[in-house]
């Protein structure tokens, strides 16, 4: 599968349509996601020598970090996972578990590759189960004029009620893991001992004809996403375009101490390092080379510095970006101008029971002051913030909705005010509420 070819401005604008503001953390993954396309175009001895450039996000929470790289992830069609370096640091972790990430961001490239796989052969087999159909039809060695004009007369559906015999490959049962088997050997070896007992040969079923296309492009899209294929193109999905992103980086910077009993902060770093370095792990699908995985690390860094990692860390993290704290105007962007922004959602949702919600540019904006407010008096919480204001808001609204079936709502500032502005100026009922 290859990389999308997006130049860094057109990821940027890709980008923008989701995400209000942090130009430079923008700028900084799509050159990193664009040296990934420059890699794959080099020689393979050079290809090999390019490390990725990692980056450092540094910003306070809920301004956009985790959504700039999740975003950059889908616009690449790239497997990405998302881990807390802190996860790492409770009782009971050992060193080893950081394999996992490995692990589970080959899960995640299996899932990235068959969705792709799946809408890729969809036509093609359409097509073989149209083929098939045919040939319980007029059997294999009609004409290709009598075949053809039965596939005019199947296409106009004129044959949809006539029975035919087609030979079915029995489906293994579903979801039928052996315990102790790591999932998926045990589904593996299930289905070919099943063929075995079947002498290899399928069963046959009489169907009507428009009731076999179902089964019959469901079993042949299956035998066109080889799975040995599909696994080993998983691993080099993930080895050249996986991205990982480590949030609260920042929490594991200490050089020393941790908590009681449990690995200290330094020793995750020591754990992390490899990953980052590039060294193989073993997952059950195969070794993964980790080498050329893109790292993106973030944290708020209020209390230690990134000079309190470790300096082989600091190292492959080599790219900095800072984020910005979220303004009043960022907020109104980011309620009403996003191409799914959360006011759209709520209209949407209200739509969908017959009410047309209203909001007006002065409620957006008081909304925004609300959430300002709350952020600064209780705890900031960047744009996590309006989702605890909106749905606060349209509480009752979303209750009743059923009940007013062809009304229209509209949300003012004084509604706003009423609603969320009393709370917002309380901060210890705001605590709970808002
Ligand atoms: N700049 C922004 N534009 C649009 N939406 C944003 C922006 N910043 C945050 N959001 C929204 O706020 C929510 C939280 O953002 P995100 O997960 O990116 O936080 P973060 O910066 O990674 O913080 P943390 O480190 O705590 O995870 C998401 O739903 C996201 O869509």
């Amino acid at each position: 599968m290859s990389e999308t070819n997006f130049s860094p401005r057109e990821i940027v604008s890709e980008l923008d349509r989701h995400i209000v503001g942090q130009a430079d953390a923008k700028r900084a993954v799509a050159v990193a996601l664009r040296n990934r396309w420059r890699r794959q175009q080099l020689s393979p001895e050079l290809r090999r020598e390019v490390s990725p450039k990692n980056i450092l996000m540094i910003g306070p929470t809920g301004v956009g970090k985790t959504e700039i790289s999740r975003r950059l992830a889908r616009l690449a069609q790239a497997p990405f996972v998302k881990v807390e370096a802190t996860k790492f640091t409770e009782v009971g972790y050992v060193g080893r578990d950081v394999e996992q990430i490995v692990r589970d961001l080959v899960e995640a490239g299996i899932t990235v590759l068959r969705d792709k796989r799946r809408r890729d052969v969809q036509a093609q087999a359409h097509h073989n189960a149209e083929e098939r159909v045919l040939d319980a039809l007029v059997g294999t060695s009609a004409t290709p004029s009598t075949r053809d004009s039965f596939r005019t007369k199947l296409r106009k559906n004129e044959l949809d009620d006539k029975d035919i015999e087609i030979e079915m490959t029995p489906s293994t049962p579903q979801g039928m893991d052996i315990p102790g088997m790591q999932g998926g050997i045990g589904m593996i070896n299930l289905s070919d001992m099943f063929k075995q007992a079947m002498g290899g040969r399928g069963v046959k079923r009489k169907i009507k004809v428009k009731d076999a296309y179902e089964p019959l492009i469901a079993e042949e899209a299956d035998k066109l996403l080889d799975q040995d294929q599909l696994k080993a193109e998983a691993i080099e999905l993930v080895e050249n375009h996986g991205i990982v992103f480590i949030d609260e980086i920042d929490k594991v910077a200490a050089r020393e101490g941790g908590v009681q009993g449990g690995p200290s902060r330094e020793g995750v770093q020591r754990d992390l390092l490899p990953l980052i370095e590039g060294t193989t792990v073993a997952t059950k699908y195969g070794p993964v080379k980790t080498d050329h995985i893109l790292f993106i690390a973030s944290g708020a860094f209020h209390v230690s510095k990134p000079s309190d990692l470790l300096p082989e860390l600091q190292g492959r993290l080599p790219i900095r970006v800072e984020l910005k704290a979220l303004t009043r105007e960022d907020f109104i962007g980011i309620l009403s101008d996003t191409e799914a922004s959360l006011i759209k959602q709520y209209v949407a949702l209200m739509g969908t029971e017959g009410l047309t919600l209203e909001i007006t540019q002065d409620a957006i904006e008081a909304i925004a002051d609300a959430a300002v407010k709350v952020n600064s008096s209780v705890e900031n919480i960047g744009a996590r913030r309006l989702q605890t204001v909106m749905e606060r808001l349209v509480e009752e609204i979303s209750f009743d909705a059923p009940d007013r079936n062809g009304q229209t709502v509209t949300i003012d500032a004084a509604f706003v005010r009423d609603k969320v502005g009393v709370l917002a100026g309380d901060t210890d009922l705001s605590k709970f509420v808002l």
